[in-house]
């Protein structure tokens, strides 16, 4: 499938960050140089207000950078409007869903933005469910769920995709143990079909179960 310019075998070269720099009042990116591999799950750490969730942003073409570059196979991840390329998903610290549609409706609408037919839609979205446990929440409106489930509809709204990028900031931190291990599992399988996947967080048993790490401190990389 070839979409905006990519295809998933454009992953291969892996997405490039370059001197990144990102200043909002205060410099909160300094020179920040990484390339996340594909085919590889990376941990991005560091403490809180360390700059995890803005190079996240960066990197998936949401915000654009103050200097430097952000590339996938060569094309810049800044679109020029702050909506990702159809080959990124996200799933958001803030979970990002539509309170008053059901958890079906709130996945599904992630491939329907993207041009699937809507019964293809909803089968697909019930399926990701399904890999997060969740499958009998389905018809429910996300606002009546907990938050460690509506965490899960997110999941399943980011994986859905099968995207060539997908970049999960913190999407374990209101999960069991159990169901924490569910996401890496699952994080894991996206990565052996090719993808890139990077996974903010704060959790050293989410960073041990990456393949790769790298953490920032103070909006510079220390490792
Ligand atoms: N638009 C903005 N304008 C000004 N400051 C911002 C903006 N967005 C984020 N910040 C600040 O930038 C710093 C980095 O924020 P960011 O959300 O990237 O950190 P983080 O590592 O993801 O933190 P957490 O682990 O708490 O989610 C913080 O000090 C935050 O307050």
């Amino acid at each position: 499938m070839t979409l905006g310019g990519f295809s998933g075998r454009d992953a291969v070269g892996g997405l490039a960050l370059e001197s990144i720099t990102y200043v909002a009042g205060r410099t909160l990116l300094d020179d920040v140089s990484v390339t996340f591999p594909a085919g590889k799950v990376t941990a991005l750490s560091g403490p809180s207000g360390s700059g995890k969730t803005t190079l996240l942003s960066i990197a998936g073409g949401l915000l654009q950078a103050t200097s430097g570059t952000a590339e996938l196979a060569g094309q810049d991840m800044w679109t020029g409007s702050g909506d990702p390329r159809p080959e990124v998903a996200f799933i958001l610290q803030v979970y990002g869903l539509v309170p008053i549609l059901s958890a079906r409706e709130n996945v599904s609408i992630a491939l329907r933005a993207r041009g699937t037919a809507p019964a293809d839609a909803d089968e697909a979205a019930e399926a990701a469910l399904a890999r997060f446990g969740i499958a009998d929440l389905g018809e429910r409106q996300v606002e009546e769920l907990s938050g460690g489930q509506m965490q899960r509809v997110a999941c399943a709204r980011g994986f859905v995709v099968g995207a060539d990028v997908l970049l999960a900031d913190e999407p374990t931190s209101e999960l069991d143990e159990g169901n924490r291990g569910v996401v890496l599992g699952e994080l894991r399988e996206e990565a052996a079909r090719g993808a890139i996947v990077v996974v903010a967080t704060h959790d050293p048993a989410v960073v041990e179960a990456c393949d790769l790490h790298v953490a920032l401190d103070e909006g510079r990389v220390v490792r």
